[in-house]
């Protein structure tokens, strides 16, 4: 039986480890806001009666972060990075997707997750989380592995735009006859993916990714293309530490296209949930038990940070 774990509880933990700047998000509190457009391909309603793939451009408010609740977490950590998208489509009706930029996430069950926020704090002798707490974690949540082995084979990206991103659980894309279809999508930049060297990763300054997109977007704009997978009877449906068999059909579904990166204070991002259960008619859940769980948690940061504290 799994472990009772709240939405609050996890809140604490990560306020406990990370601590706490009032006003901002409770975890990906680092982060740059962007802007733009998505273009998807009509071919796609074939599965998804979604607006997004009217063929008609999309508004887009997008940001990018890093995980924790340190406003100073450098640029070079060995961790994700996260891409969150809210697309406004005609008539008001929102979308969001919030991504990583690895395949797979590192729990399977709540209770992971909340452990790892625990093992993460500081040990207070040496202001770094201790390695053999780590371990400990590791060795008793096998769920966590997939994920922990991407970061070790993976350094990150020298730019927010060489990432692809992730949608990670899976969804479904529902057509016009209400008939559901698992998919799971995710975003290839046109930039191509890159990784830092050993040697970047030791020499690079705390605060780079922010400028570099601004700089990227001064100079044109910069695309990812969004790619989804079509599900096979009996593929993980609430899994989102499992990825699905390599040869899955892929659809090209749209082009995400932004123009415009700024510091996310003040900016359309800042104040934005990306709940990723905020989905409009044509794309629906599964009952993946941690993509059920981020919408009551982010809500909890986010009434927090919204009454300043
Ligand atoms: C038990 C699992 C998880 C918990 C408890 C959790 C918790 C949170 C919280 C509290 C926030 C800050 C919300 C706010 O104040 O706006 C956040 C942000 C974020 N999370 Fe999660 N998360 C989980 C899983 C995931 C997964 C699976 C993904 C990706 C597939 C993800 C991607 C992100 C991203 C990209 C952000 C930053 C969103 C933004 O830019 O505002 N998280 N998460």
């Amino acid at each position: 039986v799994q472990d009772e774990v709240t939405p609050a509880q996890v809140v604490a933990a990560l306020e406990d480890t990370f601590g706490v700047t009032p006003g901002e998000r409770r975890n990906h509190i680092k982060g740059t806001c962007a802007s733009g457009e998505f273009v998807g391909l009509p071919a796609v309603a074939a599965w998804s009666r979604s607006a997004l793939f009217s063929g008609q451009p999309v508004p887009v408010v997008a940001r990018f972060s890093l995980p924790g609740g340190n406003p100073k977490v450098p640029d070079t950590a060995r961790s994700v990075r996260g891409m969150a998208l809210e697309f406004r489509l005609p008539g008001g009706a929102l979308q969001h997707m919030t991504m990583l930029d690895t395949p797979v996430f590192g729990a399977a069950q709540p209770k992971t997750f909340l452990d790892q926020i625990l093992a993460l704090k500081p040990d207070p002798a040496t202001g770094k989380p201790d390695p053999a707490k780590l371990a400990a974690f590791r060795a008793s949540h096998p769920d966590s592995r997939a994920q922990a082995r991407f970061l070790a084979e993976h350094n990150p990206p020298p730019s927010f735009a060489n990432s692809s991103y992730f949608g990670i659980h899976t969804f479904k894309f529902v057509d016009a006859t209400g008939k559901a279809t698992l998919v799971r999508w995710r975003f290839v930049p046109e930039d191509g993916e890159k990784s830092l060297s050993d040697e970047e990763l030791e020499t690079l300054p705390a605060d780079f990714l922010e400028e570099r997109l601004i700089q990227r977007t001064a100079q044109g704009p910069v695309r990812w293309d969004m790619l989804v997978s079509i599900g096979q009877p009996g593929d993980p449906e609430n899994d989102p530490t499992v990825a699905w068999p390599e040869n899955r059909e892929q659809v090209k579904a749209g082009t995400l296209v932004l123009t415009a990166a700024m510091p996310q204070k003040g900016a359309a991002c800042e104040k934005v949930n990306f709940d990723p259960l905020v989905m409009a008619e044509g794309i629906a859940p599964t009952d993946d038990p941690i993509l059920r769980f981020r919408s009551p948690a982010y809500a909890v940061s986010f009434a927090k940070r919204q009454a300043g504290q």
